[in-house]
């Protein structure tokens, strides 16, 4: 690959309130937000694409040609600063999506208060210097952000499955489960929104980032969205896990009950099952690569916008090897994915069964989402809550839920609108009180991705 040459440039204090809202302005823009920090990028310095099973390996060698290749001006040490790839990784090694890593020509992050800005280039004329990086920025600051607003043509499409259908699928996985061929499957659906007038998809990060400030708001290559849970952060060789499984939609929550999350979600068995699978996936797969781990006993109640979710964070010491490096992220994610809070247990016996049962390619929907840097830093969160950008004016939206034992179809059903939600919302749509289910509009509804 070409010589990849950046210069990180300190650019001072930023509000806590705006943080990084202000420099989400455009549609192709990559981002990973969270309490409106993190990192913005504009632009493309440098793509690795790859699919099947062997595309996590794949990106793991071209980002170490790139970084070994690379001249880097960087006086800071956070995490972010430097070299730093954004990446979506396909959910299925069968899916025809490309697993991708973008290196920015400008990323803008923010940490404590405190920004910076690199600029990177392959052209072997360009200027690297403090000044190119910061008129480069500015050169994409040039435009004012676009707002949209809510089109009467804008409109909700069944997916590959109708409602009815993918309730059957739920009541065949809860039968496969019953005569114990798995303990959990992890089953999904899509939905299609056609929207009037083309996306800005700035505007829906922007949204997102505001409204579900304790979630990772995240957008590569059309790929957007706001997720709750973290696959894996690595920070200093630290390694930091959010797993989620049980939920509970808070639109139906009565008003006069404070602790209703706490007596439903928190204390019922099926809930507390269905999240002990998930986190015990996650610790086994990560165990091996550790010195030390710890998570809570119990699993706590997080409260997000629309749902409550049983959440455990686990916490990991990274074991070094015998020249002193630990594992870096993309490994990590390579042997965590997929968990069982997003594909089931046993894996291969859930896996296979989605792939039969969900009748659609899930692309990057529930695959790792996120980014890393040259010095072994990275957050991978796994893309829920999220929407692929099919053309300017089609947007496929995804959902699933854990199905075990004595999972109701119905009830699975109405869990799916719920994290539907935070995109519908953010589109400026509401979840349509009769969805159409003739059969010619099945048909016509775009292929997903
Ligand atoms: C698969 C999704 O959520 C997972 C994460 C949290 C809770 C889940 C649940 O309770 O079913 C799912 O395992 C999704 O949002 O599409």
């Amino acid at each position: 690959m070409t010589t990849l040459r950046s210069v990180t440039v300190p650019v001072g204090e930023r509000s806590a309130t705006i943080g990084l809202l202000e420099y989400l302005v455009l549609d192709e823009q990559l981002c990973w937000i969270r309490r409106q920090e993190g990192l913005v990028g504009f632009g493309e310095a440098a793509r690795f694409t790859s699919s099947g099973p062997e595309r996590f390996a794949l990106a793991q060698q071209w980002w170490r040609a790139a970084l070994a290749g690379a001249d880097v001006e960087n006086p800071l040490t956070q995490p972010g600063t430097g070299l730093v790839a954004f990446g979506s990784f396909a959910f299925s090694k069968r899916s025809p999506f490309e697993s991708r890593l973008v290196i920015p020509e400008i990323v803008v992050g923010l940490r404590d208060g405190e920004a910076w800005v690199t600029y990177t280039t392959s052209d072997p004329e360009a200027e690297v210097t403090a000044e190119t990086a910061v008129d480069t920025l500015a050169r994409y600051l040039d435009d004012l952000p676009l707002y949209r607003q809510s089109d009467p043509a804008d409109r909700i499409l069944p997916g590959m499955l109708s409602e009815s259908e993918w309730k059957n699928a739920v009541a065949r996985s809860v039968a496969h489960i019953a005569a114990g061929d798995l303990s959990k499957i992890v089953l999904a659906r899509d939905i299609a929104v056609e929207l009037g007038s083309p996306l800005v998809a700035s505007q829906v990060l922007r949204e997102l980032a505001v409204r579900y400030r304790d979630c990772w708001t995240y957008s590569v290559d059309g790929l957007i969205g706001s997720t709750p849970e973290m696959l894996i952060r690595v920070e200093s060789g630290t390694a930091e896990a959010r797993v989620l499984a049980g939920t509970l939609d808070r639109a139906t929550a009565p008003d006069d009950e404070p602790d209703y999350a706490k007596r439903v979600l928190a204390g019922s068995a099926k809930q507390q099952h269905e999240h002990q699978i998930a986190i015990d996936s996650l610790t086994r797969a990560l165990e091996p690569f550790t010195s030390s781990m710890t998570s809570h006993s119990e699993p706590f109640v997080l409260e997000l916008p629309n749902v409550w979710h049983l959440a455990s964070d686990v916490r990991a010491e990274l074991a070094a090897d015998e020249t002193g490096a630990v594992p870096t992220p993309l490994t990590l994610i390579e042997a965590l994915h997929p968990t069982a809070a997003v594909c089931g247990f046993p894996t291969s016996v859930a896996g296979e069964l989605i792939s039969e049962l969900e009748h659609m390619d899930r692309g990057p929907y529930a695959g790792p989402v996120g980014w890393m840097d040259g010095a072994g830093n990275g957050e991978w969160g796994i893309a829920l809550r999220g929407a692929v950008v099919e053309t300017p004016t089609e947007v496929r939206l995804y959902a699933g839920c854990g199905i075990v034992a004595g999972s109701n179809p119905a009830a699975e059903l109405e869990e799916t609108w719920s994290k539907f939600r935070p995109m519908l919302e953010a589109l400026g749509l509401d979840r349509p009180r009769a969805v159409p289910r003739r059969p010619s509009e099945f048909a016509s509804a775009p292929a997903a991705s």
